[in-house]
Order: C-alpha cells, then sequence, then structure tokens
C-alpha cells in the first residue's frame, strides 16, 4: 500500500506503507545507528517523534521479547529506505511489519532516508506526517500545520504507581521520566533494591523510601515541560546521591539554575564521542537528545562541566562542586550502543557507599 511522509516546509516523499496504516504526526529526527532499531524504537524517549533510520536495511532480525526497552513502543513512526520483509535470526520472534502492526505505529519505507537526512541537517528538525491516506497534498499539508504537537509526552510515558523490586543491596529510587528497561537492569545487576516512581513525585514522598540514591532517568521532550520535576529535585539535592541520565540530566541542571536549549537536529546514534574531561579518555557512548544543556548558562550554579561531545563540543555531562549529583547527557545503560560507560553505575555505587 501506499503511504506519504509530508515535512511541514511542504517537502512529500512517496513511499510504501509498513507496519500499522493510518496517519501519524511528530517530530521527523533521524538515528545514525546501524544495529539497535528495536531497543531504538521502544526508547520512551522517542514518544511524539517519527524516527528516521539512516541505515538503509531496517528489521534484518526481526524483533524479540528480550530487547524491548519498554512494554510498548511510545515513538509516533518509523521511515527506513527499506524495511526487511523476511527476518533471519534465531531470536527472532516477529517481523518488523508485524511487530509494528501489532502496536498501531506507522512505518513508510522506500524512502530516500540520506536525502531527508541531510534536509533535517540543513533546516533542522521538522514536524511531519506519515499518512496512508489518498486525500490531495494540500488537505494533508494544512493537517499537518493545523496540528500542534503534544508536550505532555512524560506524563504519556512515566509509570502511575510506584513498583518495588526487592533486592538486598542498595536502594535508588527510580523517577520514571520514560526509563528505558537497561537502567533498571544495571542497577539490579548492582544487587540495587529499585523503587520506580511517577515523574511527579514530591521530594517528600521520594525521601520516604529512605534511598540511598536517587536515579533520574531518560525520557521524552522538552525538560522545561515538565517544572514539577524540577521542582522535585530541588527538594532531594544535599539529602541524597542523585545520578542523572538524560532528560535526568537536563531536569538536574535546570535544578541547579543552568538553562537547557533546543539543538538543531540532536544527537542520535550509537557512535558519539564524548570526552570526560577529568581523565582526558574518550568514549564512545549512545545517545538520543535534541536539547542540551546551555554551556554560559553554567556560570552562576554550582555546576562544572565533566564531559563533551567531541562532534559539536556541546556539553554531555555535569557534576556538582559540592554535592553528591552528577549527570549524563548520553545513555550510559547503551542498549542499544557500546558497553564503554558502565562505570557511571559503579560511580553512582561509590557515592552511596559514602553517603
Ligand atoms: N533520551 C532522553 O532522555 C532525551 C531527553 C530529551 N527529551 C531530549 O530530547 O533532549
Amino acid at each position: 500500500m501506499k503511504a506519504r511522509l509530508l515535512l511541514i516546509d511542504g517537502t512529500v516523499f512517496t513511499g510504501t506503507s509498513f507496519g500499522a496504516t493510518g496517519e501519524s504526526i511528530g517530530e521527523v529526527v533521524f538515528n545514525t545507528s546501524m544495529t539497535g532499531y528495536q531497543e531504538i524504537v521502544t526508547d520512551p524517549s522517542y514518544c511524539g517523534e517519527l524516527i528516521t533510520m539512516t541505515y538503509p536495511l531496517i528489521g534484518n532480525y526481526g524483533f524479540n521479547r528480550e530487547d524491548n526497552e519498554s512494554l510498548t513502543p511510545h515513538c509516533q513512526g518509523l521511515i527506513v529506505r527499506e524495511h526487511a520483509e523476511y527476518a533471519s535470526n534465531w531470536r527472532n520472534e516477529q517481523s518488523i511489519d508485524e511487530w509494528l502492526a501489532m502496536h498501531h505505529i506507522v512505518g513508510i519505507s522506500g524512502i530516500d532516508t540520506r536525502m531527508l537526512t541531510r534536509k533535517i541537517r540543513i533546516h533542522g528538525t521538522m514536524k511531519g506526517m506519515i499518512t496512508t491516506s489518498e486525500e490531495p497534498v494540500e488537505v494533508l499539508l494544512s493537517r499537518l500545520q493545523d496540528t500542534s504537537l503534544r508536550t505532555d509526552q512524560v506524563a504519556q510515558v512515566s509509570t502511575k504507581s510506584v513498583q518495588i523490586s526487592p533486592n538486598n543491596g542498595k536502594r535508588v529510587v527510580l523517577v520514571d521520566y520514560g526509563a528505558k528497561h537497561n537502567i533498571h537492569r544495571e542497577l539490579v545487576e548492582r544487587d540495587c533494591e529499585v523503587v520506580v516512581v511517577p515523574y511527579n513525585t514530591t521530594a517528600e514522598e521520594i525521601l520516604k523510601y529512605q534511598p540511598d540514591g536517587v536515579m533520574l532517568s531518560n525520557g521524552p521532550g522538552d525538560p522545561k515541560d515538565v517544572p514539577e520535576s524540577v521542582q522535585a529535585i530541588q527538594g532531594l539535592l544535599g539529602k541524597v546521591p542523585i545520578f542523572g541520565i538524560c532528560l535526568g540530566h537536563q531536569l538536574l541542571s535546570l535544578a541547579c539554575g543552568a538553562d537547557t536549549e533546543k539543538l538543531k537536529f540532536g544527537h542520535r546514534g550509537g557512535n558519539h564521542p564524548v570526552k570526560e574531561l577529568a581523565t582526558g579518555r574518550s568514549y564512545l557512548t549512545a545517545q538520543n537528545h535534541g536539547y542540551v544543556v546551555r554551556e554560559a548558562s553554567l556560570e552562576h550554579t554550582a555546576l562544572r562541566v565533566s564531559h563533551v561531545a567531541l562532534n559539536d563540543g556541546t556539553i554531555e555531562g555535569v557534576e556538582h562542586k559540592e554535592l553528591p549529583a552528577f549527570s549524563v547527557q548520553y545513555h550510559p545503560e547503551s542498549a542499544p550502543g557500546p558497553l564503554d560507560n558502565g562505570y557511571l553505575f559503579d560511580r553512582f555505587m561509590t557515592m552511596m557507599e559514602g553517603k
């Protein structure tokens, strides 16, 4: 079946529908990872986004139950050059077509993703629509113009209730702004008892669990859309060790008085080099973010830059000068991506020991 991808600037791509049929509007972003598409489409941080994969063949090893980063996908749709109709892998349980259809996610293939990505790099990420509707382009475009993108993604993807995984190690409250499963796995692997709480849990409620540490998860959207979470973090600073990842990093920075801004086309991929300033070492990292902490805004805060992106020099990590709190913009939990950065979870464990 024919499908079309429309961009807000009027560009129209014609391709083939796979996954669910229908229509979906979101922000068109691109990811340069060569593998890991299952972890990417199930990463809740993509809520509200239409993901373009720059790698030209997607779906070739299928989908399985183990590689999900959340129970259901939250992205708005998937744009690929070619989707594999037959998956070949001993772990494969479902084809990409069946899997996306089951989760009501629209896909479009046969797209010149190289041209699309160049467009986004030149003009920035933009609103777009994937549709299987046969309506004229003008009708579709005016609907695209009239639809505003939602700003409540964190509320959409965060847990609605507290969930506790008992264990015999440190007790960590994981604030779920849209947490990937692998953050939970990394903590459990280090024997932590993990208490997952909704994004809008207050500092008082979090402290009632008497945590040894608080983990601020990744999550979708603009960090400024969740001021209640920023306020909660302010109430936790200095009372308990804090480790933030991606959205958690941006929220910790806002809580300390820094500012965030939107990048032109973001960082999404599995091979972004990052330098740790304390050691001068470079690490390969997995990334997925459209916003970043503004460097100049750190000047009057108690935060210092700990990591920088080697591609564009933007901030990839901060640490508090006096209190036990640090965070990174990238994904040390990988999944998908390089395993180089697991040491940050060990650093968090050490920080909790010293509490
Ligand atoms: N992966 C994340 O947590 C992303 C954080 C934020 N939504 C951004 O795009 O910058």
